[in-house]
């Protein structure tokens, strides 16, 4: 087991966010999480990630209790996220992006790059390797030395998750990677991240708002609404659930 949920609750003031919330992933499932507006799902990603403590309940990731743990930390326990609004550093290049995701990940000596030692030198080649063989997976190696913000929508979205990536986590939260894309960049993207699970052997909790995207990639998924879990399962139970069905629909009308 890789993550391990049990009874998170999360609240802000009155509003409870999250109502002990239970869930697992597996080494190498693919998971979707999907709910209404306001149903959560960004809240249990930031108690994932450290963002907010959970007001009670517990957090395991491979193990180890990671509930109310800086994020940097939990980050490096393995668990590592893309946002919904896109967080990069714009005015620099693409290849910087995502050498600087690396750079927070390597062990190298402080001193070794203060002096400029040659060991530092060879470090900063292997990550410059490192991060153009991640951007050649994202089809953005063309783009290594454009400026971030000038990239496509899609292509920022995709940037991301190179960054995220490069933080070799074994936990990849992604909140919702498709938002603003079109369907062709859609379909590409969730492709990829089929494709980057089995090769990274990574375990993927992906936030998604529509619903048929979820459906056609995930092993299994987790319905939220309204801070509770409604229900669990593979794609087809989930789809005749008239639990979920119901909340849906309460969000069309
Ligand atoms: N920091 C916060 N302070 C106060 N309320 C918050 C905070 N973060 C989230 N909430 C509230 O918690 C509830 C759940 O929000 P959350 O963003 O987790 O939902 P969501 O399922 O991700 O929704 P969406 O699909 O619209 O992004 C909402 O009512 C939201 O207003």
């Amino acid at each position: 087991m890789l993550l391990e949920v049990n009874g998170a609750s999360r609240s802000f003031g009155g509003l409870k966010a999250l109502s002990e919330v239970s869930l697992h992933i597996r080494k190498g499932e693919l998971i979707g999480l999907i709910g209404p507006n306001g149903a959560g799902k960004t809240t249990l990603f930031n108690l994932l990630t450290g963002v907010y403590p959970p007001s009670t309940g517990r957090i395991l990731l491979n193990g180890h209790s990671v509930g109310g743990m800086k994020p940097y930390r939990i980050n490096r326990r393995g668990a590592a996220r893309t946002f919904q609004n896109i967080r990069l550093f714009t005015a620099m290049t693409v290849l910087e992006n995502v050498k600087i995701a690396f750079h927070q990940h390597a062990k190298h000596s402080m001193i070794s790059s203060m002096l400029r030692l040659p060991k530092h030198f060879r470090g900063e080649e292997e990550i410059t390797g490192k991060a153009m063989e991640m951007l050649r997976i994202f089809s953005l190696a063309d783009q290594a030395d454009e400026r971030a913000g000038n990239l496509s929508y899609g292509n920022q979205r995709r940037l991301e998750i190179a960054r995220a990536l490069a933080a070799g986590p074994k936990l990849l939260l992604l909140d919702e990677p498709a938002a603003g894309m079109n369907p062709n960049e859609t379909r590409d993207l969730m492709n990829l991240i089929a494709w980057i699970r089995r090769e990274f052997s990574l375990s993927i909790l992906l936030i998604e708002h529509d619903m048929s995207l979820v459906m056609g990639v995930c092993d299994r998924i987790y319905v939220l609404d309204r801070g509770m879990l409604i229900a669990d399962g593979a794609p087809a139970e989930i789809r005749s659930n008239p639990k979920v069905i119901e909340a849906y629909l309460g969000q069309e009308a």
